[in-house]
């Protein structure tokens, strides 16, 4: 029988702490299928980014355990990328330095690597900027440099947590756009943190959302659009159906306070 690609189940995460502790994560069940897209909601505090720590092997649980591709986690598994907020991006290196750091640590072929890294930049829109340094750069350009080098070892798990949040609305829809573009093309498999409805509508195929106190999974509701998702998807009445009913679970759960 085939498992679940990345099988979370019964996961509990206690962070200790003098002035008692913290349940981050209780008894989450999640099952994700390969090549799927998949966001994460909820409100602040929640667990969110304790959970993609979880999945990462950065961290790991007090009960409960994660499998990816059969086996039980218990480190960084091979084949992951992951992209945070802040890119990360070291100031001393060129932006081609930086998307080769995954190839050094991967220990890549590096000529190969070099190729991968140039074609990645120029997807993302940065050729002409290989050679720059990250301070060069608006904070769009160094987010794309980022996702380009979680890519350059070809991840078949990426893990992005609430990558595009200190962008603006325009630069955000574009890399909406080109981060589906390259998901569509390579099918990896992708777990995305954001604090944004319509991205997560916009992008997914599953949207989970987390409740806080306990931090659970309260829904998981498969977003049923057709791909590719362009800007007009969003004017779309089944677009803003999925929205209105995300919102009025967060208002009911209490996570939206407004009219
Ligand atoms: N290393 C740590 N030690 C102790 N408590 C922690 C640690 N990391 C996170 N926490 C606590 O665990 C809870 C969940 O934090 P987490 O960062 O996972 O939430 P989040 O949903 O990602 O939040 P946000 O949306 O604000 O980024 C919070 O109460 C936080 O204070």
């Amino acid at each position: 029988m085939m498992s679940t690609y990345l099988d979370i189940s019964e996961f509990t995460k206690v962070y200790p702490s003098p002035r008692g502790d913290v349940h981050a994560l209780e008894s989450v069940n999640l099952g994700i299928e390969e090549g799927q897209f998949v966001s994460i909601l909820g409100p602040s505090g929640c667990g969110k980014s304790t959970l993609l720590k979880c999945v990462a092997g950065l961290e790991s649980g007090t009960c409960g355990q994660i499998r990816f591709d059969g086996e039980v986690l218990d480190g960084p598994p091979n084949g992951l990328g992951m992209v945070f907020q802040r890119d990360l991006l070291v100031d001393w290196r060129t932006v081609l330095e930086n998307v080769m750091i995954t190839a050094e640590f991967l220990e890549l072929d590096e000529s190969i690597a070099r190729k991968e890294a140039l074609r990645l930049l120029e997807l993302f829109g940065l050729k002409g900027f290989e050679h720059h340094h990250p301070w060069e750069l608006s904070g769009g350009m160094r987010q794309r440099a980022a996702i380009c080098r979680a890519l350059v070892g070809n991840p078949r798990l990426l893990l992005m947590d609430e990558p595009f949040g200190a962008l603006d609305a325009m630069t955000r829809d574009e890399l909406n756009i080109e981060l589906q573009h390259i998901w569509l093309q390579s099918q990896k498999t992708l777990l995305f943190v954001t604090h944004s409805i319509q991205e997560a509508v916009f992008l997914s195929d599953r949207v989970i959302v987390m409740s806080r106190n306990p931090a659970r999974v309260i829904e998981d509701m498969t977003i049923d659009l057709p791909r590719p998702r362009t800007l007009s998807t969003r004017g779309s009445t089944q677009f803003g159906e999925y929205v209105i009913e995300l919102q009025a679970l967060f208002k009911r759960v209490g996570i939206f306070k407004g009219e």
